[in-house]
């Protein structure tokens, strides 16, 4: 698949948000939280439904994004819904090629790297081997996959993205879905550096798979770019 171009304003509209060198105060990596969503804040018709959302000037708007972070994360139910690429399509004119590396929630051990998405891309050598949250003992060890083990079910952000830096060398993190990741990092105090939101003109209806946190989130520095049939929105947290 090519990608359209990028639309020529959105690097400047995009720029405040792009990760910063890492901060000498923090040892945590810089987080972009980002999504597609519908005019009724749905990211998919349903759980496990792979829902295109994004025009094609915004899809690569998102790889764009890609581009400029170390890391890209999701949770178990787009792993397993999506079988997503993860990689970065977009190239800019001086050819400096760049791709994130995938870090997939499977703490159960149902997927597998050989066979899937990311593995065909791996294998073309236009994507990186993902990093592997698992609960406890990798049951069997893929080649070139990096695994983070966890020992408590429930995943403590903070810490997860602390040991993606110390361990893994990832000082940006692109924080792509699906709805509970979301709707859990959004609430997290203190975690969420930018969010870069995509708004396309579709209403997916209320079994869809929502972005609605338990409580409501104050925004800074928002700024809005419009495209053909989708509007962006990003913004900081105020914290
Ligand atoms: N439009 C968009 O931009 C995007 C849409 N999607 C869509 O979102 C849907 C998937 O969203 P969800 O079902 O909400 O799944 P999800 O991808 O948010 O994963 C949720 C699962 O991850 C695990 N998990 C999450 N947080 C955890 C924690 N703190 N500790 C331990 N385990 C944790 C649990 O197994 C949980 O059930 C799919 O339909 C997918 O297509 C996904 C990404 C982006
Ligand atoms: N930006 C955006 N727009 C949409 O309409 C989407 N459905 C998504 N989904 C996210 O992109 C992942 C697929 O990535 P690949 O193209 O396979 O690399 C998917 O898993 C969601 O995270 N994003």
């Amino acid at each position: 698949m090519s990608l359209a171009p990028l639309r020529d304003d959105l690097p400047s509209c995009l720029e405040p948000y792009l990760p910063q060198p890492p901060s000498a105060h923090s040892d945590r990596p810089f987080v972009t939280v980002t999504w597609a969503q519908s005019l009724d804040a749905r990211i998919s018709k349903g759980p496990g439904i792979r829902t295109a959302i994004s025009h094609p000037e915004t899809k690569t708007m998102t790889h764009y994004l890609r581009y400029h972070h170390a890391g890209i994360l999701i949770g178990t139910g787009t792993l397993l819904a999506d079988n997503p690429g993860l990689n970065c399509k977009w190239v800019p004119q001086n050819g400096d090629r760049r791709t994130p590396k995938p870090v997939v929630m499977d703490l159960s051990q149902k997927w597998r790297f050989e066979g899937s998405q990311m593995w065909e891309l791996y294998k073309k050598g236009t994507g990186k081997p993902p990093i592997v949250i698992v609960l406890g003992e990798p049951k069997a060890r893929e080649t070139g996959v990096g695994y983070l083990i966890v020992d408590d079910p429930s995943v403590k952000w903070d810490t997860l993205l602390r040991r993606l830096r110390s361990e893994f060398r990832l000082d940006s993190m692109m924080i792509e879905g699906g709805g509970r990741i979301i709707n859990d990092v959004l609430m997290e105090a203190g975690l969420v550096d930018s969010i870069v939101v995509t708004i396309g003109s579709t209403i997916l209806g209320k079994n869809g798979v929502e972005v609605s946190p338990m409580h409501s989130l104050t925004l800074k520095h928002i700024r809005w770019w419009t495209g053909t049939t989708d509007a962006i929105m990003c913004a900081q947290p105020d914290v």
